[in-house]
């Protein structure tokens, strides 16, 4: 590999979609002189709406096969359908991606399984357009029971409503909870299509190296306002190479003895807050009890929409003067307020009293998060879990 810091990160790119031989060749050549050892090309490529122009198909795979000969090296396509995979594996491709709209659907990703069962291929798995955790870690699922080894994720970003700055919202807690639920398989970030444009894929690249992902898959074109497909995202090879070099890579820990000192004074400072945090939440939340108890008894409803925007403006305000990011906490908020609904609610039907008493709840906050009584939420605290219903993941 030509940039030394990259060493160890899978790096894997290449055009959006193969167009004519020519193009694939002049994208290519400089990529694997350059040291990329796997190239992404799209032969089938889902539209969302009819009209775009949908991959050649077959027509472009002896390209591919003879190119692949010729620069010994690796190239990797998406599959959709059980023939997609026949078809590639006739011209000895056998890296192929499942794209964020297969992984959404568990039949689709079954009959993939299928037609892939027992041979020796690797799969990465983008994940679902939406942000389901599950549906990501079942594609693994479906994959692993066919006997595949050799699987890789790759984060590529959920779909947005409506126009925003990413094309997809990179809601990195997702890869990062994936992460932490298949701790050996590689994940890798697809920043071309979080950004849908060129010039801040470099952010998020950076982003995904300092999360110490495993690597990266960039979209690049010899002549990328020309390309037939994803014109505006992709990089020229000599551009790609650039933003390699201009990426920091971090290691998996501290190593130096004074470090890991410091940082285990810093992280015990952390844990002495987080416990001040609970205590507090503990106490808003017993709080937000005692008004649900008396909205009952004064057949007043839950939700308060003037108290509500008050609440959730002036936190903004709090947010900013003290130095905070106001986006953050009104997000924390919102969380928040649907949790005190529910807490109220749960209240209003075993109607039973608040768990500690009115006033100054402290001595109850320090015995309840001592374990002393059942309240709150257990399924919300869960790092695991998937966003609770009704509530959106955090945008970055
Ligand atoms: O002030 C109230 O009425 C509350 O119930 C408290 C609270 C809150 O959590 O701040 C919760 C629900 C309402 O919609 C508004 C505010």
């Amino acid at each position: 590999m030509v940039i030394e810091s990259m060493q160890d990160k899978v790096i894997i790119a290449g055009p959006c979609s193969v167009e004519t031989p020519e193009q694939l060749r002049a994208t290519v050549v400089p990529l694997v002189a350059g040291g990329i050892k796997e190239i992404r090309v799209g032969i089938w490529k889902p539209r969302t709406r009819p009209g775009s122009f949908e991959g050649l198909g077959k027509q472009a795979l002896p390209w591919v096969e003879a190119l692949g000969n010729e620069l010994e090296v690796d190239f990797t396509t998406e599959v959709a359908r059980p023939l997609h995979v026949e078809e590639a594996l006739r011209h000895n491709i056998t890296r192929f991606w499942i794209g964020a709209r297969s992984t959404t659907n568990p039949f689709t990703v079954q009959e993939l399984a299928e037609a892939m069962r027992g041979l020796k291929v690797s799969v990465m798995i983008k994940n679902p357009v939406n942000p389901d955790p599950a549906l990501w870690i079942g594609a693994v699922e479906r994959m692993q029971a066919m006997g595949i080894e050799d699987i890789r994720l790759i984060h590529r970003g959920f779909s947005n409503y409506s126009d925003t700055f990413y094309r997809n919202s990179p809601m990195w807690q997702l890869p990062i909870s994936l992460k932490t639920h298949f701790p050996d398989l590689p994940m890798l970030c697809d920043p071309s299509h979080i950004c849908g444009r060129r010039d801040t894929l470099a952010q998020v690249a950076q982003m995904a190296m300092d999360l110490n992902f495993d690597g990266l898959m960039v979209e690049t074109h010899h002549q990328p306002d020309a390309a037939w497909s994803d014109a505006v995202q992709q990089l020229t090879p000599e551009a790609f190479f650039a933003l390699l070099k201009g990426l920091r890579t971090v290691r998996e820990a501290v190593e130096s003895w004074e470090a890991k000192k410091i940082l285990q004074g810093l992280r015990d400072a952390i844990d002495a807050c987080d416990r001040e945090l609970m205590e507090a939440l503990l106490r808003r939340q017993n709080l937000a009890k005692e008004v649900g108890l008396l909205k009952k008894k004064h057949g007043v409803a839950l939700f308060q929409r003037e108290r509500w925007k008050q609440v959730f403006a002036s936190r903004a305000e709090w947010a900013e003067a003290a130095g905070l990011d106001a986006a953050f906490v009104q997000h924390m908020y919102e969380l928040i307020h649907v949790h005190a609904l529910k807490t109220q609610e749960a209240a209003l039907q075993s109607g039973g009293p608040p768990s500690s008493p009115p006033g100054s709840p402290k001595n109850g906050v320090k015995a309840q998060l001592n374990g002393k009584t059942k309240d709150g939420d257990q399924k919300d605290s869960n790092p695991d879990s998937s966003p609770a219903e009704g509530e959106n993941p955090a945008e970055e």
